[in-house]
């Protein structure tokens, strides 16, 4: 006879993540640190039972919004490297579809979080039960359907003893870097109290293995061959590099072989900013010195990236004729991208092998990268030393929005501080291992230029989704990861009216976060968007409706949940803030009024979007010619 324990499905599953561990280089950890949770009836009875009753060494958290809880979860594993994980549990319903925008969160990042949404009676006894749908076509369609255009992996438990299959398949899919993402597995309600004899062997420690695959030696010969033909090559840093560790290879190989490397949004901070051959940001985003070398290459080696348009310029930033790619992949998926030649396999260990084997090979470039790199720095000096007139100021966004209307918004802000001076004033004053937090709005922009830290994986960027209301969510999951590191949500007055809540989870649980919030009383971003392709200010702007400008106290709410509140409108201020903010053991908020149209744009970028065919507005028929001209130059598939 089989030895087996009589378990509840939410018991059994609450027992299972206890026994899952990870194997990365040798090291075995815990591969579940925790799990947040929202109870209502779908889960409380159930799972929350479970938890209360044995929850072993998960560390059990309650969200404020099931969205904002599961951001947590993702950026918490994003700093993890994602080597460990939350599971996050919401009750039936809205509770769960909260969640739904955070799993296309994690799968547009492809960060492991393990989705628990509370489902619907399968007994269908009531039917319907408060919060179920009811579709004429199926009654086994429920909110939770909609998981499964955002999962990697997806399932539904109706049974206890199907729980062990699911189990099994979601967590392959989480510790598989070439799949990495969210894992569904939807609990109704009555299924999750229901008790079967488990076999005892479903508990017993399982080690995921995080091995590092080698590619095949013809791909490894044949990528070889191509950068030895090479005079230009330029690595992109991705995500997939930083997951693998692969930054020390990385600067041998830029050292011993006089190649540059620019990053994209998931890959900075592989690399130590200071590093020579680091030429920063690359694509619409990205620095002039990444777009010029980028420009001028032959041979593009794409490490652990996805090639998105924010990377690309919508795939207009090379040279097609002439540039080469060599794609370093876990996914095969992506090394196919842009007709490469597929090494498929981890980063480290492919850069390892080209290490040992390029030999004398040296890259033709001279002291072009120390010029560009030169000219970069002198605008990052320029960026940070913009001042504000109000007779003849010029923004960085130029020409959407008069002197009247700019002087309008130093007046009602009672600001005259720019986006650029702040952001790199931020930057300069705070630790050199503070982890960054962005997400959406035109701060990536700025921090993807303008950030510098040579402490390795302290840059986190949401890019995949870029999903408004990440950053104050996102910073709490970074200080899980990292207690010791200071943490800096840097996020828009519109991402932060999106969602801030998990604010008062952090203030709760007494995990100090500084959120450094810069209101331009918009959507700016956006606003520069629809202005810089001939419309008008439509719409995107922070006004009441007798179109006056809306000025907010943010620090006074962040005050009334008990954060430590700061509002600054110079450079002194802020640095005074950030100064007394360090001393805080209570999170903090400084509330940073700074001008529309200051931040940063241009240095070679161009981003593919939607512009009308037709209009009755010139200007905007314009910029749809314009954008026929680029797409000419861009790669067709
Ligand atoms: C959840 C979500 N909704 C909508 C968008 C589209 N969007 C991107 S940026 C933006 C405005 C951001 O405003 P704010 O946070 O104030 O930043 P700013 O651009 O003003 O710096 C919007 C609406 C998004 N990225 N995410
Ligand atoms: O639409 C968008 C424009 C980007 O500039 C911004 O960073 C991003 O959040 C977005 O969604
Ligand atoms: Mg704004």
């Amino acid at each position: 006879m089989r030895e087996t324990i009589r378990l509840t499905t939410a018991q059994a599953l609450v027992k299972f993540l206890n026994q899952q561990y990870i194997y990365v280089d040798g090291v075995e950890t815990p591969f579940v640190e925790g799990v947040f949770n929202i109870f209502g009836h779908g889960n409380v009875l159930g799972l929350g039972h479970a938890l209360e009753e044995n929850p072993g060494h998960l560390n059990v958290m309650q969200g404020k919004n099931e969205q904002g809880m599961a951001h947590a979860a993702i950026a918490y594993a994003k700093q993890m490297k994602r080597q460990k994980i939350y599971a996050v549990t919401a009750s039936a319903g809205p509770g769960s579809a909260n969640m739904i925008t955070a799993a296309a969160t994690a799968h547009a990042n492809n960060i492991p979080v393990l989705f628990l949404p509370a489902d619907t009676f399968a007994t269908r006894q009531p039917d319907p039960v408060l919060q179920q749908l009811e579709h004429e076509s199926s009654i086994s369609l429920t909110t939770n359907d909609a998981f499964k255009a955002v999962s990697r992996y997806w399932d539904r438990v109706t049974r206890p003893e199907q729980l062990m299959s699911a189990l099994i398949r979601a967590f392959e899919v989480m510790t598989n870097p070439a799949t990495a993402g969210p894992a569904t597995i939807c609990l109704p309600q009555d299924t999750e109290g229901e008790a079967f004899d488990f076999d005892a062997s479903f508990f017993k420690k399982r080690v995921h293995y995080l091995d590092r695959t080698s590619p095949v030696e013809r791909a490894l010969n044949d990528a070889l061959d191509r950068i030895k033909e090479s005079k230009r090559p330029v690595m992109i840093v991705g995500g997939g590099a930083r997951y693998s560790s692969a930054g020390e290879v990385i600067q041998q190989i830029a050292t011993q072989h006089n190649i540059p490397l620019v990053e994209t949004h998931a890959g900075k901070s592989t690399v130590p900013n200071s590093f020579v051959y680091n030429l920063g940001g690359t694509g619409i985003l990205g620095t002039s010195a990444a777009n010029k070398a980028i420009d001028s290459a032959d041979l593009v080696i794409g490490i652990g990236t996805r090639y998105t348009d924010f990377t690309t310029s919508s795939k207009t930033a090379f040279d097609y004729d002439k540039t080469r790619f060599i794609n370093i992949n876990v996914s095969r998926v992506q090394a196919y991208k842009f007709d490469a030649l597929q090494v498929v396999g981890d980063a480290k260990a492919s850069l390892e092998w080209f290490s040992q084997h390029l030999g004398n090979y040296k890259a033709s470039y001279g002291q072009e990268l120390q010029e560009w790199q030169k000219e970069w720095q002198e605008e990052r000096q320029r960026l940070h030393n913009i001042v504000f007139n109000r007779e003849t100021f010029k923004a960085e966004i130029a020409d959407h929005f008069s002197q009247e209307i700019m002087n309008d918004y130093a007046d009602v802000l009672q600001t005259e501080f720019t986006q650029t001076n702040a952001l790199i004033t931020l930057n300069d004053t705070v630790a050199d291992d503070s982890v960054v937090v962005a997400s959406a709005g035109s701060l990536p922009g700025d921090v993807q230029r303008l950030w510098e830290t040579d402490t390795v994986n302290t840059y986190h960027l949401e890019y995949g989704y870029s999903c408004m209301g990440y950053e104050v969510a996102g910073a709490l999951g970074a200080k899980l990861a990292n207690p010791d590191q200071e943490i800096y949500a840097v996020l828009g007055d519109g991402s932060f009216l999106m969602l801030h809540t998990e604010l008062v989870t952090a203030l709760q649980y007494k995990q100090k976060i500084n959120i450094c919030l810069f209101d331009n009383a918009g959507y700016g971003c956006i606003n520069n968007l629809q202005m810089s392709n001939g419309g008008g200010s439509f719409n995107c702007e922070l006004r009441d409706v007798d179109n006056q400008i809306m000025a907010i106290d943010y620090a006074m709410v962040a005050k009334g949940y008990g954060a430590k509140v700061y509002r600054v409108t110079t450079r002194e201020e802020l640095v005074a803030a950030l100064e007394d903010a360090k001393k805080q053991t209570v999170s903090t908020l400084i509330d940073i009024k700074v001008l529309p149209k200051t931040m940063t744009d241009g240095y070679g970028g161009w981003w593919n979007v939607g512009v009308s065919e037709v209009s009755d507005n010139p200007n905007v028929t314009q910029a749809w010619k314009q954008r026929q001209q680029k797409l000419e130059k861009a790669w067709k598939y």
